[in-house]
């Protein structure tokens, strides 16, 4: 067990981490953060969900200079989503030091992000928006010393290296430049190396790429029953949260909107709606308020809801990174998760090649039939009526109910109280445009090609009421420890 204590941080910044509940660091924390501090650069790669926003985060907070009233550190993120997530840690991170991060992205008024930049001393940014800010010379970065490129291999890939290239060249030469990734293939590890300084390689050692407190699993199944099979794994599954991933934007609508006409609580988000639009839908989600966002890889990377439950890859993805990245979005920090992947019979291979990857093999999941779907409701029914005999008080409706048993039968009564509980699903009968099955050798040719839309995006803020609650739970087996306090002060 590694505390914060004995990594040599300064006062405000173990304050903050107590405030947010860490005590331990996570295994690419407490490799990372030391070379951090010395100035090293650095490539770290570790699994989904492991921490490494403190891990660069961290090193970054203590080499700000608080009288310096400018840009002294560089987050670029490939989304903006994840850029408002990432500004969002470093913001508590940063609290007790009174150091704060401003998100720069596209679609959000430039005019009062440029009033913003003159003081900011972390700036965390799409490539995008950064850029028109270089260029307009909107912002100051010769006093940058630190640069992070998070989602590293993302970043340097093909839809985003040139942009990536010119805002390297923008920065000051003597300069700390860290990459972080949970994913980094070997050409991209070589183009990294070029852009660094002698950089150190940390890559936290563990049998497999993916964490082992996600259970995966996968469904083989044609095309035209992958609808009705995932309402039926739903209803079975009854998820805290689910997010469901589809190759195209055109899928996630229509899948979202087949979710909502057999009556579940769903929408999409991919690259071509607003910001505004993505925002809320993300917030919607975030609280609870819809229980599965339906979406591309817009959302694969990333992303922390820590109450997202079940992942069920629709289609299945065209790398086996982005498999890494979407099943990611479960089991995070020590928690619990389940993922489901779809696979035509043609995919077979590609599944493969994920499991290569991954070096772990998903298990077969039968196709579930209806009456087990129907079985699975109910039981969600059973649950919740079980769980109202032991928390509520009963006292008001006892008359009522001895009436009730005075005429009738107790198991009928029981069988009516479940069958109005019970959400019968409307049987709508929804059909999708059918997409191409992803070949393994399509999927190589495509590779980099990824259906963020124009500047990539993504919309975080972590408001969420129970973050962290589980993090003793059985699942915490990553050196986690949280003392459940109260992790989102802002
Ligand atoms: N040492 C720690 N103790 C407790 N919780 C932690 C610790 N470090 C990070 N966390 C929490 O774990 C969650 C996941 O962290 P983070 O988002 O940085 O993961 P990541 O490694 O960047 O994942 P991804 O590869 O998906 O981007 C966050 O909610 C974060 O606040
Ligand atoms: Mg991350």
């Amino acid at each position: 067990m590694t505390t914060f204590n004995s990594l040599g941080l300064s006062n405000p910044i173990l304050k903050s981490l107590d405030d947010m509940g860490f005590e331990e660091t996570t295994p690419i924390q407490e490799q990372t953060i030391p070379l951090g501090l010395e100035g090293k650069d650095v490539i770290g790669q570790a699994q989904t969900g492991t921490g490494k926003t403190a891990a660069f985060g961290i090193p970054m907070l203590e080499k700000i200079d608080k009288q310096v009233k400018s840009v002294q550190g560089l987050i670029v993120a490939p989304t903006r989503e994840l850029a408002i997530q990432v500004a969002e840690e470093m913001n508590r991170l940063g609290k007790v030091k009174g150091v704060r991060a401003l998100p720069i992205y596209g679609g959000s008024n430039m005019e009062r992000q440029i009033r913003s930049l003159k003081t900011n001393q972390i700036v965390v940014a799409t490539p995008g928006r950064l850029l028109d800010h270089i260029r307009r010379k909107t912002i100051k970065l010769q006093n940058v010393h630190t640069a992070v490129l998070d989602e590293a291999d993302e970043m340097l890939n093909m839809g985003f290296i040139e942009d990536i290239r010119d805002i390297l060249k923008a920065l000051p030469e003597e300069r700390q430049t860290l990459l972080f990734s949970a994913t980094m293939p070997k050409e991209i590890r070589d183009i990294a190396t070029t852009l660094m300084n002698n950089p150190e390689e940390v890559k936290v050692k563990s049998k497999e790429m993916t964490v082992e407190n996600i259970e995966q699993y996968f469904v083989e199944i044609p095309e035209k029953h992958k609808f009705d099979t995932l309402t039926r794994l739903l209803d079975i599954h009854d998820p805290a949260l689910a997010i469901v991933f589809g190759r195209t934007k055109r899928r996630v609508d229509e899948v979202a909107d087949g979710l909502q006409a057999r009556g579940f609580s769903a929408e999409g988000i991919h690259g071509d709606l607003t910001q505004g639009k993505r925002m809320s839908t993300l917030n919607k989600f975030k609280r609870g308020r819809i229980e599965i966002l339906v979406a591309t890889d817009v959302a694969a990377r990333g992303l922390d809801i820590s109450e997202v439950s079940h992942v069920y890859n629709f289609d299945i993805p065209q790398d086996p990174e982005s498999y890494v990245h979407r099943i990611g979005r479960t089991g995070r920090a020590g928690r619990k998760g389940e993922s489901i992947s779809f696979v035509t019979p043609r995919e077979k291979d590609q599944l493969n090649l994920i499991e290569k990857l991954t070096k772990k093999k998903v298990e077969r999941l039968k196709v579930p039939s209806s009456e087990e779907a129907s079985r699975g409701q109910q039981k969600v029914a059973v649950d919740k009526l079980v769980e109202s005999l032991g928390a509520n008080d009963l006292k008001n409706y006892k008359h009522s109910a001895n009436e009730l048993l005075e005429q009738y039968d107790s198991s009928d009564i029981i069988a009516a109280a479940l069958k109005m509980m019970t959400k019968e699903r409307s049987e709508v009968p929804v059909s999708l445009t059918s997409v191409q099955p992803i070949s393994v050798k399509n999927a190589q040719r495509s590779k980099g090609k990824k259906n963020y839309g124009k500047g990539g995006n993504r919309n975080y803020n972590s408001k969420n009421k129970s973050r962290n609650r589980n993090f003793n739970g059985k699942g915490g087996n990553r050196g986690y420890q949280n003392k459940g306090r109260n992790s989102n002060a802002k």
